[in-house]
């Protein structure tokens, strides 16, 4: 079994009189520095002017540019998009960095990949959350947390680990629990499961769901309850009772139809192609087609973005979430 840490393990008093720069004000970014805030720990922002940074001044935190946040950290989180960091890290980071500063990731992409190499006189730790930014703050406010993975890179000073930890802690991941990885496991597992179920698989799951009953003649709103907002539901027996729990939870009806269907349109060759996509991700063939694609404008990206934006189950979807949500 996974070594797991819960709150016993981890002890917040390693960031007393430590200060926290959160580099980066976006969907994990604000998350971070409000729990670690919340938490009792002195936490300062680092970012770019624009939008959030008037945030992060609203919210009530002190701003500097980055390189300004890094001189003043003893813990640094780059929570700064995966395709700025290098250019960032060289320009801004890296020249300030203090000897035994702990430089923190969320993701573990740049440091598997190459593309950033940090010096020998730092510690360098992944705290992985295992959820969308949303949940990390919503999740840490009911006073609960979300899981989420550590790794450590470069122990320089001795204790990474357990500053890693203590963030950890800090911002209720530890409530939940933390299995300890390493940056290969966790940016590999990271990218073939966003690619293969969270974002991509499930997000063209329900699309084909939706526009199979649509193109069958079937009323659009009827084909997103159906097929869309039921799924959150299902999903929430899932994560509540696990998969027989919510097979026991749904009518005999739906018990044979789903697990004799199910199989039968997620074939064999679905999983041959997962396979195919993760391989692409370990041989480092996607990382190097995001690198050309973001360096190239993400034009693609844009594009493949706009068309979802513009479909017809984003519009009925819009219209019965405000009616759903009485608006
Ligand atoms: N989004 C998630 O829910 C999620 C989940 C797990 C891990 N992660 C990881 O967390 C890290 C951050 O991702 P994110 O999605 O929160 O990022 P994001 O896209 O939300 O980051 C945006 C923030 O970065 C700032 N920024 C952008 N360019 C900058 C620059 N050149 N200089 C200074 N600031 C700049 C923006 O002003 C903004 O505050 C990534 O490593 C990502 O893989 C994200
Ligand atoms: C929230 C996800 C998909 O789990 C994260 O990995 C990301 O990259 O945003
Ligand atoms: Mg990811
Ligand atoms: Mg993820």
């Amino acid at each position: 079994m996974a070594k797991i840490y819960k709150d016993r393990d981890a002890d917040l008093s390693v960031l007393s009189g430590k200060v926290v720069a959160v580099l980066g004000y976006g969907i994990q970014g604000r998350s971070w520095a409000l729990n670690t805030r919340d938490s009792g720990i002195k936490v300062i922002v680092g970012v770019r002017p624009g939008k959030s940074l008037e945030l992060a001044r609203q919210e009530g935190f002190e701003v500097y540019p980055v390189g300004e946040a890094v001189k003043k950290a003893d813990v640094i989180a780059v929570l700064l998009p995966d395709m700025v960091q290098p250019s960032v890290w060289m320009e801004e980071i890296a020249p300030n960095l203090k000897r035994g500063t702990t430089v923190v990731f969320a993701h573990g992409f740049n440091v598997r990949f190459g593309l950033i190499k940090p010096p020998n006189n730092v510690d360098v730790v992944l705290i992985a959350p295992k959820a969308p930014g949303k949940a990390v703050r919503d999740e840490y406010v009911r006073g609960w947390g979300v899981p989420a993975l550590v790794a450590v890179h470069q122990n320089f000073t001795g204790n990474a680990l357990k500053t890693a930890l203590a963030l950890a802690k800090a911002n209720g991941f530890t409530r939940t629990g933390v299995i300890e990885t390493t940056f290969a496991e966790e940016t590999e597992t990271d990218l073939i499961g966003e690619q293969n179920v969270l974002v991509g698989g499930l997000l063209q799951l329900l699309r084909y769901g939706f526009e199979v009953m649509v193109e069958l003649g079937y009323q659009p709103e009827v084909a997103y309850f159906e097929a869309i907002n039921e799924a959150k539901l299902i999903m929430d027996l899932i994560w509540e009772r696990g998969l027989t729990g919510m097979l026991l939870g749904v009518s005999e009806t739906a018990r044979y139809g789903g697990l004799t269907v199910g199989p039968y349109v997620i074939n064999e060759d679905v999983k041959r192609r997962m396979k195919e996509a993760a391989e692409r991700v370990r041989n480092g063939e996607f990382a190097k087609e995001w690198v050309n694609e973001y360096q190239g404008g993400a034009q693609k990206l844009r594009r493949l973005l706009e068309q979802v934006q513009n479909s017809q189950v984003e519009r009925v979807g819009d219209e019965l979430r405000k009616l759903m949500r009485g608006k």
